[in-house]
């Protein structure tokens, strides 16, 4: 399998007037195509950090980003904006959408604005995404009419309107219920099982199981990383056992 993403050296350092903080340290990171991969870690650890340096969506300190081989810290702004556009897919904690619009209008927003394609075709493939999330009938709803769950599967349809060779999703389920957390983390890995890479950070085992690898970071470190393999619906238990098992070594 070729590498998607490569991090190689990379630290980031904040300043913030006189005092400096160092959140990644040195980190070294491969990510496969058609990876699914699951980033844990204390509160403050690094990780959305690391979703942010690798994705380009932030600058990095030191080290090199490479995505599809192209080093992102040697792209212009322009650039990056546009292989981010073409390639790439973000979802957040907070769906992000905006208030004014309906759930159509929001999924289609971007796309429209891009004008990559004509807006028959944006229109359809919004439709199509929205009737594989389970809420094209909420195309005309203003996003204040809906649920946290139905938000964020807007939320992903926004995403992979561009059709993103990979997704990066900091606590995609971290603002939902246990019920609507269960549904979408079972699209996201209906997404990755149709061939697109993943990588999220999260705080959920349950989440995390669903994924293929696992990597632990502490204090802007990645320490540890456990493979969990293809992921299988009767595997689930066992899976989340063999992860707790692994974290509580961490002492997690
Ligand atoms: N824009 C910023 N300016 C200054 N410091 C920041 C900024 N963003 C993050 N930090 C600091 O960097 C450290 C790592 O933050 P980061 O959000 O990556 O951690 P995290 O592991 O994702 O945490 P959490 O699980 O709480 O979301 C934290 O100490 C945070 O306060």
């Amino acid at each position: 399998m070729t590498t998607i993403v490569s991090a190689q050296h990379v630290n980031k350092v904040y300043k913030m007037g006189e005092t400096q903080q160092h959140v990644l340290k040195n980190i070294e990171l491969a990510i496969k195509e058609g990876e699914f991969i699951a980033i844990m870690g204390p509160s403050g650890s690094g990780k959305s950090t690391l979703l942010y340096a690798v994705s380009g969506m932030d600058q990095i300190t030191s080290g090199r980003v490479l995505f599809q081989d192209k080093e992102l810290t040697a792209l212009t702004e322009e650039q990056l904006a546009a292989l981010r556009l073409q390639t790439m897919g973000f979802i957040f904690q907070q769906s992000h959408l905006l208030k004014n619009l309906t759930i159509f209008d929001n999924i289609i927003l971007a796309a429209y604005l891009a004008k990559i394609e004509n807006r028959q075709t944006v229109n359809r493939r919004a439709l199509e995404l929205m009737k594989g999330m389970g809420i094209e009938e909420l195309a005309n709803h203003m996003i204040t009419q809906v649920s946290g769950g139905q938000l964020q599967r807007a939320a992903i349809c926004r995403a992979l309107m561009n059709n993103p060779r990979m997704l990066f999703a900091d606590e995609p389920t971290g603002a939902l219920n246990t019920n609507a957390a269960i549904e979408v983390m079972d699209i996201l890995a209906d997404i990755h099982q149709s061939g697109t890479t993943i990588m999220l950070v999260t705080h959920d085992i349950k989440v995390a199981a669903k994924t293929e690898r696992v990597l632990f970071m502490v204090d802007g470190q990645i320490v540890a990383e456990h493979t969990l393999g293809t992921y299988k619906k009767e595997q689930l238990k066992a899976r989340e056992e063999r992860l707790v098992g692994w974290l509580s070594q961490l002492g997690f």
